[in-house]
């Protein structure tokens, strides 16, 4: 098999064991999750973040939530930062190793339970960095609203429900920093 298909199936099933985990540590049914994103689509992207001379003027890395279920990230320097009390924190390169980020989806499916992490990407100031994300989403027709079980003891949903294609044009055409998850 090639082996970008190799990785990509890889990636696929990683993301299925973390989803599945997420659920049981909420104490719902392990397929809780998966049940709802219906067969997982995942793309790959990557990106080369090069070395600049002192002084380079760059634009802002612009701060967003990712609209999937998941994001898996493997890079070759740190440059990825995420907001934690109201600062940016930088975070650290695992070798071999990959990054998770809660996206939107499971934000909403757990009823805000699990936080789409705030996060923008970015150079590393010492070396070139390659960073290779895979976004894992929901099929097109899912239906993704709070879940049944995350509604108990008078709690009331905190997000509309969306079918996903929907939704991601809406992401789309407000431009990433623009769109707050219950809006999206
Ligand atoms: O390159 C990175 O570190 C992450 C990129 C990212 O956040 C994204 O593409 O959504
Ligand atoms: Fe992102």
């Amino acid at each position: 098999m090639p082996t970008v298909l190799e990785f990509v199936q890889a990636a696929k099933g990683l993301h299925e064991k973390l989803v599945r985990m997420m659920a049981e540590g909420l104490g719902l049914e392990s397929e809780a999750f998966l049940r709802r994103l219906l067969t997982p689509e995942i793309r790959i992207r990557g990106k080369f973040y090069p070395l600049l001379p002192e002084g380079t003027e760059v634009g802002p890395n612009l701060p967003h939530s990712d609209p999937f279920a998941t994001t898996l990230l493997c890079d070759t320097a740190s440059g990825l930062e995420v907001i934690s009390a109201d600062t940016w924190v930088q975070v650290q390169s695992v070798p071999n190793g990959f990054i998770v980020n809660v996206g939107n989806q499971i934000e909403i499916l757990s009823n805000g339970k699990f936080k789409s992490i705030r996060h923008r990407a970015g150079r590393n100031e010492n070396k070139e960095r390659l960073s290779l994300a895979c976004f894992c989403s929901p099929e097109n027709d899912a239906v993704i609203a709070p879940l049944e079980e995350m509604l108990v003891n008078g709690q009331q949903p905190k997000y509309r429900t969306v079918r996903y294609a929907d939704y991601f044009k809406s992401f789309v055409t407000k431009g990433v920093n623009e769109c707050k998850i219950s809006e999206e």
